[in-house]
């Protein structure tokens, strides 16, 4: 039998066929978590042109005197939004507002509280005297300081956060090309299961993986389609894929990927190229994945165990990767799980099986001595344990080769509360 494969390794040959999905412009306003397409490079310049960050009044430094106060000729006002062009002579000024573009001949602004005038509504002055000193050139944003055009704002492979997003509005943007969100199907396996909410009857249990793969799937933005529960029957199965394969870009299973008699999953997709194997970690041991034929497509189809905290696990350690490969973004997996990593101490002993790097459940706390955390049940990590996962915001891991850790090890713990993207 072959020796399970470290996750790294999983995730490398899982990511590796997949290819980005087709390329859409969307509104600034719909691109949020979605992935820039293209360089971005600036249409217009940041600021667009010279303009005050003070409301005060703008004049010439040849102007400023080492005695102070000292006087200036009040000869106009220019506001924020105006085009009107002033220009401002020696021993003179002109009242500017914040984000108001400098008039021509001026170089530096005096805030008004450094002057003798009040701040605040009040009739243009005759003059103004200026009260504290002023460095030349203070109080000004050269135009093109920031970006000029042409400068790359976003990369190809950024995730567009809503800072990304303002910052290709202000350079001339509109919209965007970014790569399409996937469309993904999700099918929970199991002769056993029934819908939630729906009183089992005698060895059957509610379906929560669907709920699950769905809930954190939309919450994420995609659009999810729970196929209703397939039977135990392969025919039935390979049925569902070929449709859904028609309408989706991504395929999740859960369940029947094990050793059972009844594994449906396996059984079904191995003939479609499907490849099923032991990933050297707990929970999520038995994983599939494979690139399916269907529909005049290859669309690729992940099978998750069907313990609910081995799907859970799975789907942050796998298949948010697999989204984020499908669309385009840059950098690799390893690097995007890392940045989700924090070091936390756990405040019990915990034991780990040989061979099997351990993902656990953990709440987060806080003590005297800082950020802690504890496992959601005394049981750790046991795959069934999906009621207290209600209570789950991350997941502690042990290396594989770490049987025992005494209470008060700083271990690295996945934090859930922050975003993928
Ligand atoms: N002889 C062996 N047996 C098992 C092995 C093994 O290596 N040799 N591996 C164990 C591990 S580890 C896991 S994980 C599971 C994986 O099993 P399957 O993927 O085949 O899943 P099922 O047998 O269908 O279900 C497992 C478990 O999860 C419950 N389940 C399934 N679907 C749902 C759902 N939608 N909602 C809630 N709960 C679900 C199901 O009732 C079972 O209790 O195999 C071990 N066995
Ligand atoms: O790998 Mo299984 O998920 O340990 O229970």
């Amino acid at each position: 039998m072959m020796n399970p494969l470290s996750v790294e390794s999983y995730l490398e040959k899982i990511l590796a066929p997949i290819s980005p999905s087709k390329v859409v412009t969307v509104p600034l306003l719909e691109a949020v978590g979605m992935v820039a397409a293209e360089d971005m490079a600036a249409k217009l310049s940041v600021p667009p042109f010279t303009n005050s960050a003070m409301d005060g009044f703008a004049f010439n430094s040849a102007d400023l005197s080492a005695e102070l106060p000292f006087t200036l000729q009040v000869v106009g006002e220019v506001a924020a939004g105006s085009g009107e062009a002033l220009r401002c002579e020696a021993g003179q000024a002109i009242r500017i507002m914040t984000g108001a573009p400098l008039p021509a001949g001026a170089n530096t602004v005096v805030p008004v509280e450094l002057t003798d005038q009040e701040p605040g509504p009040a009739d243009l002055p005759q003059a103004v005297q200026v009260r504290e000193s002023v460095k030349p050139g203070a109080n000004v944003r050269q135009a093109g300081e920031n970006v000029q055009p042409g400068d790359i704002v976003v990369k190809r492979g950024d995730v567009l956060s809503p800072a990304a997003l303002s910052a290709l509005a202000s350079v001339g943007f509109g919209q965007v090309p970014v790569y399409s969100r996937p469309r993904v199907a999700v099918i929970s396996t199991g002769d056993e299961l029934v819908p939630a909410g729906v009183e089992p009857g005698a060895g059957q249990i509610p379906d929560s993986n669907s709920v699950l793969l769905s809930s954190l799937l939309s919450q994420q933005g995609y659009e999810v389609q729970v196929t209703p529960i397939a039977s135990d029957s392969p025919e039935q199965l390979l049925a569902a894929l070929q449709d859904l394969a028609n309408e989706v870009d991504l395929i999740i299973s859960t369940g029947g990927v094990s050793a059972g008699v009844y594994d449906v999953v396996k059984a079904a997709t191995s003939q479609l190229g499907v490849d099923f194997t032991k990933v050297a970690m707990q929970p999520g041991k038995p994983q599939g994945f494979g690139m399916v034929n269907a529909a005049g497509k290859q669309i690729p189809f992940v099978a998750l165990p069907g313990n609910p905290v081995s799907v859970f696990v799975s789907f942050h350690l796998f298949v948010t990767p697999v989204l984020a490969t499908l669309q385009g973004r840059s950098g690799d997996a390893l690097t995007w799980l890392e940045a989700k990593q924090i070091s936390a101490r756990i405040v019990h002993e915990v034991k780990s099986p040989k061979g099997r790097r351990q993902f656990f459940p953990v709440r987060f706390l806080r003590d005297e001595d800082g950020l802690c955390c504890e496992r959601t049940h005394a049981l750790g990590s046991g795959s069934h344990l999906v009621a207290t996962l209600a209570q789950a915001q991350g997941l502690a891991i042990i290396p594989a080769e770490t049987l025992q850790l005494p209470a008060d090890t700083e271990l690295p713990v996945i934090d859930l509360r922050l975003p993928w993207f």
